[in-house]
């Protein structure tokens, strides 16, 4: 029997989530994990329901729609079988692109990977075993970052991507670009956000004197690292810790973030919240 997942938000009143498992049973619905938050702040319902139904995609999405409507909910519906499509991006550090593949090789990141894409050329990943995956080298010329963004944008499209992952990819997407990719690029940053933005956070990191470093998995917005927060997590740093330890110790950091953050989209467990998200975690 199929599993679908069901996210949606919508103004909070009385009577979502009996309207929403009543509207599953009516078609066979069984639901097997279910959960939701109401920002009091913003007055705004989040609800996360995955549910096994013999009832066909189509019908229910059909159906739901109807209720989604009397709501005004945003809503997605999906069937948990099928892998989503994703493209992973890179630069000159590939400790969190390795990561990704090694987890991807091994069964932790259920995902159709449609393409590796770096500035770099491949020679960059010679140790790196992309087994079949195409890698693109579009290099950012000076001068020329528009017609690199355009070949970017078209096989993004051309491979019918629905995430774009930096993975340490370090250069700064076009305010178009990132329009088009809001809700479905997501970044790692080498920094405990909002501290430290921008390209060396280990060596502003350094300079503060701090004693705890930490990584952002955050949705890119046209604002440099100001994009919706998904995950992060810190380490504890001492006076004789150079730059470079920090780089070092930081990459662990990186990469458990940056996988934790993709196992959530994957499994549609992140709501955005405005300039926040509400993350259903296991
Ligand atoms: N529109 C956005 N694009 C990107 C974001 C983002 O939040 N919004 N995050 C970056 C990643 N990043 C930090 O996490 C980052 C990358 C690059 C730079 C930067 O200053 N790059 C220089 C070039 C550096 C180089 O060539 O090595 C530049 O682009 O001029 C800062 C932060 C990814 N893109």
């Amino acid at each position: 029997m199929p599993h679908y997942v069901l996210t949606l938000s919508c103004p909070d009143r009385p009577g979502i989530v009996s309207a929403v498992s009543g509207r599953l049973l009516r078609h066979g619905g069984n639901i097997l994990e279910s959960q939701q938050y109401n920002d009091l702040a913003t007055d705004r319902f989040f609800m996360r329901t995955v549910f096994a139904a013999d009832a066909l995609l189509p019908e229910l999405q059909a159906s739901i729609g109807e209720l989604a409507h009397d709501f005004a909910m945003d809503w997605s519906l999906r069937d948990r079988a099928q892998p989503r499509r994703v493209m992973l991006l890179a630069s000159r550090f590939d400790h969190c692109l390795a990561d990704i593949l090694y987890r991807w090789r091994i069964g932790e990141l259920p995902m159709q990977i449609t393409a590796v894409v770096s500035n770099h050329p491949r020679d960059t990943y010679r140790h790196l075993a992309f087994d079949g995956i195409d890698f693109h080298h579009l290099p950012v010329d000076r001068g020329r970052k528009a017609e690199q963004e355009a070949a970017l944008w078209s096989l993004i499209e051309g491979t019918q991507t629905e995430l774009v992952v930096l993975a340490r990819y370090m250069q700064v997407l076009s305010d178009a670009l990132a329009a088009r990719l809001a809700g479905r690029c997501i970044n790692i940053h080498h920094s405990f956000l909002p501290g430290f933005k921008g390209a060396r956070p280990y060596h502003q990191a350094h300079a503060r004197g701090v004693k705890l470093i930490g990584a952002t998995a955050h949705f890119v917005t046209a604002d440099l690292d100001e994009g919706p927060i998904i995950e992060q997590d810190t380490q504890r740093v001492g006076h004789h810790d150079t730059p470079e330890d920090m780089i070092r110790i930081g990459r662990d950091i990186e990469r458990r973030v940056l996988a934790q953050a993709l196992r959530y989209w994957l499994d549609d467990r992140i709501l955005l919240n405005g300039h926040r998200t509400v993350v259903f975690a296991v």
